[in-house]
């Protein structure tokens, strides 16, 4: 007997066939949340659930977001605006009817219009870039600070304190100072700062993120990875060993400054690893998956450099927990997101691709079955200067300031 499983994006959505045990044409077998029996079922389901890829309807506003409070005027900085993340910042916000930018920052192209910097934004009326000592912070509400890991720190201990930030980098992510400077190759400088921020990964920590002043937004890799895993990890469904990922990144990740490694002579027409077992995304992965398991998680890890501008891909080997089936995590996955706007489980033989999210704020995933038993694949996608850096920023500023969480975001992946 054929299987049908329910699709939802046009030509790509139609009924497909699959034999008995997987899916046509395919080795590995995703795991569906509509798998049918019998096409006649297909009638018999409430009509959310036809014509979409997702296991869960798309909400207009995030569970518990409070009212927005129409009319409020948010005073927006914007630190480090002359680079990809702060251009993406202010590309979003051009869409949010609350936050307003009044200050924008840069070190090299202070002094400079912001639409000679970035062209694509030409048409938004924005202030001039001034270097942060020439910032005038008193009219400003709350602080997007896109600058390089390093520097943010003691950039912002210098920030009046009426400020709420949410800092992109890295700074302020890993709990453990001393691990801090192991992996970073300096001493914390802003050690009294570190034990009140709070780490942004919005659909996991958003009590959290409401009350903080501080957030450490994630990295763009422990996103995409920890938004699958960390659920599983805390339901116990996989084995905390032999975890292997492995990811690949659009060159935006490494930001807009001039290196060799980012020549297009250097990236195009290929693929190639770096920072291999010493990544400084390694500790804070590890960090949510310690905290998941309330146990010491270590992972295998590999990045690589693709010739893309945006996107971001990670895909995730694991050892399933006894008894446990790919479907298990599937199900698992799918309960936990079943209400969130921006993660999405895919249906049936969909395959998480970036060019499906690029210029969203989403995260679409998948569980496959492994050919070896015992092992399950899950494939994980985002854009990186998005849900990967400035939409999951806006997501939590959105939360500090008490307003829906997807204010301003509620926009589709860019396509083709
Ligand atoms: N790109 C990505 O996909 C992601 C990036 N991040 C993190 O976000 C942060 C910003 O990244 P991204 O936008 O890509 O970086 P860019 O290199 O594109 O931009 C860096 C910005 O910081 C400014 N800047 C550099 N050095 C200093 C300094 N010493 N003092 C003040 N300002 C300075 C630059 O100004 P100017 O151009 O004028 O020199 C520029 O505006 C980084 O910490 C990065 O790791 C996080 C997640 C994803
Ligand atoms: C392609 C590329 O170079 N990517 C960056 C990660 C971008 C990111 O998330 O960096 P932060 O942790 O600094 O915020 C890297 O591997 O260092």
């Amino acid at each position: 007997m054929a299987f049908t499983t329910l699709g939802g994006c046009g030509a790509q959505a139609s009924v497909r066939l699959a034999p008995q045990n997987g899916i046509l044409g395919s080795n590995s077998k995703p795991f569906a949340g509509i798998i049918l029996k019998k096409p006649q079922q297909v009638g018999s389901l409430p009509l959310r659930a036809r014509g979409s890829i997702f296991s869960s309807p798309r909400r207009l506003f995030s569970p518990k977001a409070a009212a927005p409070k129409s009319g409020d005027s948010i005073r927006i900085a914007v630190l480090g605006a002359s680079g990809y993340t702060g251009a993406e910042i202010v590309r979003i916000l051009a869409n949010h009817p609350q936050f307003h930018i009044k200050v924008m920052t840069a070190d090299r192209k202070a002094g400079e219009q912001f639409g000679s910097v970035f062209p694509h934004l030409i048409t938004q009326d924005l202030p001039r870039l001034v270097a942060i000592k020439d910032a005038d912070f008193s009219d400003v509400d709350a602080v997007f600070c896109c600058l390089p890991h390093g520097t943010t720190q003691e950039i912002i201990k210098s920030l009046p304190r009426h400020l709420k930030i949410v800092d992109l980098s890295a700074d302020f992510r890993l709990r453990d100072i001393n691990e801090y400077a192991e992996w970073y190759g300096h001493s914390h400088r802003a050690p009294e700062l570190q034990g009140e921020a709070v780490y942004g990964l919005t659909e996991l920590k958003r009590d959290d993120i409401r009350n903080a002043r501080l957030v450490a937004n994630p990295g763009c890799y422990p996103t995409s990875i920890q938004l699958p895993l960390v659920p599983l990890v805390k339901a116990k469904l996989i084995k905390l060993t032999n975890i292997i990922i492995d990811a690949k990144s659009g060159v935006s990740g490494a930001g807009r400054g001039a290196k060799e490694a980012n020549l297009y002579t250097e990236i195009a027409e290929g693929i190639h690893a770096y920072g291999i077992t010493s990544h400084r995304h390694v500790p804070e992965i590890e960090q949510g998956l310690t905290d998941a398991a309330e146990s010491k998680v270590t992972i295998s890890f590999t990045p690589h450099l693709m010739c893309m501008k945006r996107g971001m891909q990670s895909t995730v080997y694991v050892e399933l927990a006894s008894g446990v089936t790919p479907r298990d995590l599937y199900e698992h996955l799918k309960s936990t997101y079943e209400n969130e706007e921006f993660v999405k489980l895919l249906h049936g033989s969909n395959v998480p691709c970036t060019s499906h999210v690029v210029g969203s704020n989403y995260c679409f995933m998948n569980v496959y079955e492994d050919r070896i038993p015992g092992r399950a694949i899950i494939i994980s996608v985002i854009d990186n200067l998005v849900k990967g850096a400035s939409g999951q920023a806006l997501q939590n500023l959105n939360l500090m300031m008490g307003l829906p969480e997807n204010m301003g975001l509620q926009y589709q992946p860019l396509f083709p």
